[in-house]
């Protein structure tokens, strides 16, 4: 995947996580239905995809033939982050055609000791100049991610580690200070649950962003307009 070909094709745009892992409503045991969203992501104009799992990656990659931003979700003892964690992690994305491959950049402890600087050289020595993105929880976790070398940085975990702020909303603070000050594309991720948060996103100064949950976990948006009904309901009473 050409670098900046990819960039280009990105830059303003909105990205559609399709992702259900064990647990979740949307998953099944025998065979990904997620390729039925990225169809829906694709048919609504989106121009890539972030995906988790192999056997997802494979079948959206098939469905779709968009680029595909992949990550597998594994919990490892001794390991804090679950994103991509390992080189084996990575070496399957790779081998199921994953365009870009995402892995947690937080500074948070890792299984085998090492440093997350340490695993970005070593994934650098082993796959040359594959598409990394990193997902981290804070700004200094973006610079120390893009002064590793990464491609992308992505706010992801930002509320999701025990020293960010669990914002109900998107970490715009994050977006804007991040895009003002990394020298690569920075993508807002995570809690942007309506249109108006997107383009607000996207004003942050970030080259794109990636809405997830909002769009393809059902569960996610029945809760959210339940809860609301609920809220309503109680300041009536
Ligand atoms: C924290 C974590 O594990 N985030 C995951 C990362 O890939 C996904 O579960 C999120 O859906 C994704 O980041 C998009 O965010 P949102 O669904 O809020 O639009």
């Amino acid at each position: 995947m050409d670098k900046n070909a990819f960039f280009d094709s990105i830059r303003g745009q909105m990205i559609i996580s399709c992702q259900a892992v064990k647990g979740e409503p949307l998953y099944e045991e025998e065979r990904s239905v997620m390729y039925l969203m990225a169809r829906a992501a694709k048919m609504a104009g989106t121009s890539a995809i972030r995906t988790s799992s192999i056997r997802d990656v494979e079948a959206i990659k098939a469905e779709t033939g968009l680029p595909v931003i992949g990550l597998v979700k594994i919990q490892y003892p001794g390991y804090e982050g679950y994103i991509t964690p390992t080189m084996k992690e990575v070496d399957d994305l790779l081998a199921a055609g994953s365009d870009v491959v995402a892995l947690d950049c937080t500074l948070r402890k890792r299984g085998d000791g090492k440093t997350v600087n340490q695993f970005i050289q070593e994934i650098r020595d082993r796959h040359g100049d594959i598409l990394l993105m990193a997902d981290i929880s804070n700004y200094e976790e973006g610079v120390n991610a893009w002064k590793c070398g990464v491609d992308i940085v992505g706010t992801t975990m930002s509320g999701y580690t025990d020293y960010t702020p669990r914002l109900d909303e998107p970490d715009y603070e994050l977006m804007r200070r991040l895009a003002a000050d990394v020298d690569i594309p920075v993508i807002g991720e995570g809690k942007i649950h309506t249109p108006e948060q997107a383009v607000k996103a996207l004003e942050t100064g970030v080259w794109s962003i990636v809405v997830g949950g909002a769009i393809t976990r059902p569960l996610e948006i029945a809760t959210r307009f339940m809860s609301a009904i609920e809220a309503a309901r109680g300041g009536r009473a």
